[in-house]
């Protein structure tokens, strides 16, 4: 397996990293040349500056270098994915495709995968997802993941290759499940994060954890995932992780919305888009999703944390199981 990765982000990189470690060849590609140049001299990236990159990463800026790989790692923020492939069909073709990618793309409202086995359908998409920060993976911290492929055999082959000593991967033939509970974790990231920011508390925190983990499981059925993929690492460990670090992006941006602070526009925070997303998905479904409702306003500046609080805490009571 010739292993490549599209994306030489905190992400991409780190897992450059773990797998080079582990005395694999991979080749890195990022779009940017010079930062490419520099990768190459200091071997360090902007986005994991305290981490050595080893000899075994090959940092290109060359879609021919990336295209010589049979597996590629496409970890590109999600709404970069379509426009990727799409460009890239004819030399995508036939390839394994691993989306890490946490995100809904709002075009065409599906996950990661299905957007690369609409774009190259001879391509067998797989997805590796779960609780992780980069600099976790990057600094060689225990980190266990999903791999998710409906292909079985290239779901094994490539736990198998994807894994390292400090890696764990477990398999999973859901991965609408898996690619579900990743991106809509974000959303609830961001309601947590403004939740802390504005001062409601941990109690609330947990409330809201809670309630969104009620509405993932409730949009990932209709969607057709099964049930215990959302309770695994994709779904009720990613949430857990995300909605308590402040290494998460989408929970820092979260508190920057509680605090009415500005926040850095260059930032990666999936939840945002993906909080539009779920609610087009849930308008079309009659679905009712409160908390993603309230977070994809507060994130288009139609509701402050109070109003958000207001909507969440007034409505009809009801049974918890509903
Ligand atoms: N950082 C983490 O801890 C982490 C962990 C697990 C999963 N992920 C997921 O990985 C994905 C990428 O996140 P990241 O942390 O690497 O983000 P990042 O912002 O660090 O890096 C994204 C990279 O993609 C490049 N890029 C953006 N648009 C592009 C395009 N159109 N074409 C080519 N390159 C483009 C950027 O230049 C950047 O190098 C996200 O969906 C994220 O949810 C991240
Ligand atoms: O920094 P975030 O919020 O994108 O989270 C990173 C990973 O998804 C955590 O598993």
């Amino acid at each position: 397996m010739r292993i490549g990765i599209a994306g030489s982000g905190a992400f991409g990189t780190a897992l450059a990293v773990t797998l080079a470690q582990a005395g694999q060849q991979v080749t890195l590609w990022a779009r940017d040349a010079a930062a490419v140049e520099t990768m190459r001299s200091e071997r360090r990236v902007a986005r994991l500056p305290d981490i050595d990159l080893p000899e075994g990463i090959d940092p290109v800026s060359e879609l021919s270098a990336l295209f010589a790989c049979d597996t590629i790692l496409l970890a590109l923020p999600a709404q970069a994915t379509r426009v990727f492939v799409t460009d890239h069909a004819g030399a995508l073709a036939g390839k394994v495709l691993v989306a890490c990618a946490k995100g809904i793309d709002l075009h065409s409202l599906t996950g990661q995968t299905a957007i690369i086995a609409e774009a190259v359908p001879s391509a067998t998409p797989a997805l590796l997802t779960g609780p992780s920060f980069a600099a976790d993976i990057a600094r060689g911290l225990p980190t266990a993941l999903t791999l998710a492929c409906t292909d079985t055999g290239c779901g094994a082959a490539l736990q198998k290759a994807l894994s390292t000593p400090t890696l764990r991967l477990y398999r999973s033939a859901d991965v609408i499940g898996a690619e579900l509970g990743g991106a809509l974790k974000n959303v609830i990231a961001i309601a947590c994060g403004a939740c802390i920011g504005a001062g409601f508390g941990d109690s609330a925190r947990a409330a809201l954890m809670t309630r969104g983990f009620a509405e993932m499981q409730r949009l990932a059925a209709a969607l057709g995932a099964a049930p215990e993929t959302l309770m695994g690492l994709s779904g009720f460990g990613d949430l857990v992780l995300t909605c308590s670090s402040e290494l998460s992006r989408n929970y820092r941006y979260g508190l920057a919305l509680g605090r009415g602070e500005a926040f850095d526009s260059h930032t990666t925070v999936e939840g945002a888009a993906t909080a539009r997303a779920v609610t087009d998905l849930a308008a079309a479904r009659g679905l009712d999703l409160p908390i993603s409702a309230v977070t994809a306003r507060m994130v288009a500046g139609d509701l402050t944390p109070l109003q958000a609080l207001d909507a969440l805490i007034n409505r009809p009571l009801k049974e918890e199981r509903e």
